[in-house]
């Protein structure tokens, strides 16, 4: 009997329920899924919204360029009425009676002015273009820095609300989204003033004949909206597909994902999924094609039969008398400039809509994150050098979360005390030091430095007094001198101290065996870069800690990944702050926090015991038993 064992998976066929689940809706379909909803009508009803946003922010970022780029348009257009009204002049003379030497000079006046209007309707074409090239990039960087302004200063509570870290990735592709509704509306204009033009010439020449354009150029314009609308359709109808794919398209692409791809064999079991899902959008991109082609043939050929109206009616007026043949002959040339003026405009607005979905999600995301920016008591003042931390009565509970992850808790942490805080996983070890380090803000209670709220003291100036080496640090993506020299930006970089740092944190020899020592890129992204082993990364995170030298440091799980050897000299540097500096060590082993003037242990968000590690041994409690459970595993040899 064959098991599956016997089976190479390079040759298992993928079983039907394999498939990948469905994944949330992706931000970027935000335009397409409203265009798709919206229909023809719905997109004209919200249009002068959007255009209106788009002016106003074009106008907020640039005013000279926004007037010129709208003044030139207008002028273009009236330079393109011109044109036509001259055409016309020239056609009446060409089609007058007597010699054709006369009949070209009697043109040339009509014609030069012909020359005139479409030099300087081109030379406008030019200086719009240049206006808008020049706005925006402007219209980019206001738009762009006032999102990175809110998102760097909301408080952290921020980005535990979902509906706030989705709306962040969607307001960022809104802020690309804004030059995209700038230039879309300054299109659309565009192409609005150059069908006014073509009316106002076309009712000049001759009223009836506004009649015959309007005949002749909705068919196809209403073809081309309709299209549009396929379009976005179908690709919502994607939607789903589209995500499978993109994430099929990670798994079998990137880095992290290479290892286990390989040893599992996983690659047939991939490659078959990746086969199903593009056969399947394959055929919804085909029937797309063929509903799209039929749409626009339509039209086009009701547009065709249409325009062939209008060349009867002018043949009619004509032999009737009612229009001379110039006029019907600049009809002929006013119908192909209007069907290019609507070809123009309707793809604008239907980008013009879609993209002003994206940059709604932008302005919303602002308002949010107002909501979510720190608040301030009065005028904060700077704080001096530490004396006392206190934490009365202080409770955390986490949005969606019954139970606080801090509970009614009160210490007192005067300068130059080590304090460690130990306690089981999930006992609030974390959450109690992130509202000490001013990181969040208690649910209720309070935290002060120097007897008063933290939240009185001017924020930037607190944070200065203290450093904090996160469990979860981040992995910035700059040299390993950059990486540490971060912790302390305010002070010039000075490679000694950057050292010294280093040293504490037993990262000095590390980083000098680093191909470019120092200026070793961290990050595989960029060219020569490198990556560090967790142990390594956790060396050079506490080496930015240190170089802070704050009032106050935080140390969250600082060696959890270090050797036995760094683990011991970065104890070592913590041990030589006791009595000058003051330091809350979290860490889970005891061996390290012997030394601390108190040892705080936390069960399910309270305070259940304190005391110094000789007191809470003899208090043979939680900690005791804790200690004794992790030395017992050091002492006990091999099994016999
Ligand atoms: N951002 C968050 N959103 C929701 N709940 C959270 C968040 N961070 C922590 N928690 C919850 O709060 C509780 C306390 O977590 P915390 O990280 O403070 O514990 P800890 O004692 O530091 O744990 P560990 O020893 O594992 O680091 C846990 O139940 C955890 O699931």
């Amino acid at each position: 009997m064959s098991t599956s064992r016997d089976r190479a998976p390079e040759n298992a066929d993928v079983p039907d329920d394999f498939v990948l689940p469905e994944l949330r809706p992706i931000w970027w379909e935000t335009g397409v899924r409203a265009r798709a909803e919206a229909g023809i009508l719905g997109v004209f009803a919200e249009l002068p919204g959007l255009i209106v946003k788009a002016i106003a922010i074009a106008w907020r970022t640039d005013r000279i360029r926004t007037a010129t780029v709208a003044a030139v348009t207008v002028a273009a257009g009236v330079m393109a009425t011109f044109g036509l009204l001259a055409t016309q002049r020239v056609l009446v003379e060409l089609f007058a009676g007597g010699p054709t030497p006369d009949r070209v000079r009697a043109a040339l006046p009509a014609l030069l002015l012909l020359g005139a209007a479409t030099a300087i309707r081109g030379a406008m074409g030019i200086a719009t273009g240049y206006a808008l090239n020049g706005l925006t990039p402007r219209v980019n960087q206001e738009v762009e820095r006032r999102l990175f302004e809110h998102t760097t200063a909301v408080r952290l509570e921020a980005f535990d609300d979902d509906a706030f870290s989705e709306g962040m990735e969607r307001a960022t592709r809104g802020s690309e989204a804004a030059i995209e509704l700038v230039e879309d509306t300054m299109n659309l204009f565009a192409g609005v003033v150059s069908l006014l033009a073509v009316t106002v010439a076309v009712m000049v020449i001759h009223p009836l004949l506004l009649l015959a354009l309007l005949v002749a150029t909705v068919p196809t314009a209403y073809a081309a909206l309709r299209a549009g609308h396929e379009r976005f359709k179908s690709y919502l109808s994607g939607s789903t597909r589209r995500r499978r794919m993109w994430v099929l398209q990670q798994l079998m692409a990137e880095r992290v994902s290479a290892p286990e791809l390989r040893s599992y064999g996983l690659r047939h079991f991939l490659l078959q999924q990746h086969d199903r899902v593009m056969g399947a959008q394959t055929a919804v991109d085909l029937a797309l094609a063929r509903r799209v082609t039929t749409t626009t043939a339509l039209g086009s050929a009701t547009g065709g039969l249409a325009l062939g109206g209008v060349y009867t009616l002018l043949g009619v007026l004509l032999v009737d008398g009612q229009i001379p043949l110039a006029a019907a002959a600049t009809c002929v040339v006013a119908v192909q400039a209007a069907q290019r003026a609507l070809t123009q405009t309707t793809f604008q607005i239907d980008r013009v809509f879609a993209d002003g979905q994206f940059f709604n999600e932008y302005v919303g995301f602002l308002e949010r994150a107002v909501t979510y920016l720190p608040g301030r008591a009065g005028a904060a003042s700077t704080p001096e050098e530490l004396r006392e931390i206190s934490v009365r009565g202080v409770s955390l509970t986490y949005p969606d979360r019954d139970q606080p992850a801090v509970d009614d808790l009160t210490i007192t942490i005067r300068a130059g005390e080590t304090i460690a805080l130990v306690g089981e996983n999930g006992s609030g070890k974390s959450s109690l030091a992130a509202m000490i380090a001013g990181l969040r803000e208690p649910t209720s209670g309070v935290v002060a430095w120097n007897g008063r709220a933290l939240r009185e003291w001017d924020t930037d100036a607190l944070r200065a007094r203290i450093g904090v080496v996160l469990q979860e640090h981040h992995k910035w993506p700059f040299s390993a001198a950059t990486n540490i020299a971060m912790g302390d930006l305010a002070a010039p970089a000075d490679r000694g101290r950057i050292e010294r740092a280093a040293a504490l944190a037993a990262a000095h020899e590390m980083i000098l065996d680093l191909p470019h020592g120092y200026d070793t890129l961290l990050d595989r992204t960029f060219k020569d870069g490198q990556d560090l082993s967790g142990g390594q990364w956790q060396r050079v995170t506490a080496a930015r800690g240190f170089l802070r030298d704050g009032d106050l440091l935080i140390m969250d799980e600082p060696s959890s990944a270090l050797d036995p050897r760094a683990e011991d000299q970065l104890f070592q540097a913590i041990r030589t702050r006791q009595g000058t500096r003051t330091t809350i060590l979290i860490t889970h082993r005891l061996a390290n926090v012997t030394h601390a003037d108190r040892i705080l242990v936390m069960h399910d968000g309270a305070l259940t015991e304190a005391g110094s590690h000789d007191e809470l041994m003899r208090a043979n409690g939680r900690y005791a038993e804790l200690f004794t459970l992790q030395s017992k595993g050091y002492r006990s040899g091999p099994a016999a």
